[in-house]
């Protein structure tokens, strides 16, 4: 029992670079691009989830705990893994990253923001830790019966890498129903358009965490987006959450 745990702990398995080099990222980015989220099918196995979702009551794993109530965030809680880093959701992230880069650096051009981010992880957390953003931010989930995440944005500072994921841990119609992960656009002088995003355990969302473009009649405009998810009507439901930007 102790040694998948472990390996999921301290090392990625070794191909979930190879996993993320097998996406179609053609089709990630068209997706993004035209509603600014996109899933990604069966992007961790079952162990793999289980073994993620499990770390939730290993407290010795993560830097803080958040219980949603406390803050008007819903109802739910949620911590924040610790440096160093889960083997898997590390590899993830270091992995995923310079494949959103080209879209993040894109993006901004396209919304006249000034800021453009480095081809790997590893320079983008330096210059976060560098201006103070030092603090890990993949974070694990875990809602029960009646539990609800409200609207949000992940911003944690200055420095905002434009998109994250989310990971599935659950079963949804087994393990939990209702639950569906949310997100909201905001159209200037526009009313808020919804997308519900519906996903199997092992499922990703690469999602916009604050503003994307939008193409109009005259040049590109950006909205406002927030994610959140609806009630859990039975059952848990837990998720991972990848953040690329570091917390101040
Ligand atoms: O529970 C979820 O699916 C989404 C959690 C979330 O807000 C995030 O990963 O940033
Ligand atoms: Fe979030």
């Amino acid at each position: 029992m102790s040694e998948p745990m472990e390996s999921v702990v301290t090392t990625a398995p070794p191909d979930v670079a190879e996993r993320v080099e097998a996406v179609n990222w053609a089709r990630v980015t068209a997706e993004l691009d035209a509603r600014g989220c996109a899933t990604i099918e069966n992007l961790l196995t079952d162990d793999e989830c289980r073994s993620i979702a499990g770390l939730y009551s290993e407290r010795s794993a993560f830097r803080s705990r958040v219980v949603m109530s406390s803050h008007g965030f819903g109802s739910g809680e949620y911590q924040y893994f610790d440096y160093p880093q889960p083997g898997l959701v590390a590899g993830l992230r270091t992995a995923i990253y310079p494949y959103l880069v080209s879209i993040a650096n894109r993006w901004h051009e396209s919304m006249r923001f000034d800021t453009r981010f480095p081809a790997t992880h590893a320079e983008y957390l330096e210059r976060c830790h560098n201006a103070g953003q030092r603090r890990a931010t993949p974070l694990l989930l875990s809602y029960g019966p009646g539990d609800y995440n409200c609207l949000h944005q992940d911003l944690y500072g200055d420095h905002v890498f434009p998109l994250q994921l989310a990971v599935l841990l659950s079963e949804p119609g087994r393990d939990f129903a209702g639950g569906e992960f949310v997100m909201t656009e905001q159209r200037p002088r526009r009313q808020s358009r919804a997308e519900v995003v519906p996903l199997r355990r092992g499922d990703a969302v690469v999602f916009a965490v604050r503003h994307r473009p939008v193409r109009g009649k005259r040049g590109c405009y950006r909205v406002n987006l927030r994610h959140g998810v609806s009630r859990v009507r039975s059952g848990q439901r837990r998720a991972l959450g990848v953040i690329f930007h570091d917390a101040s």
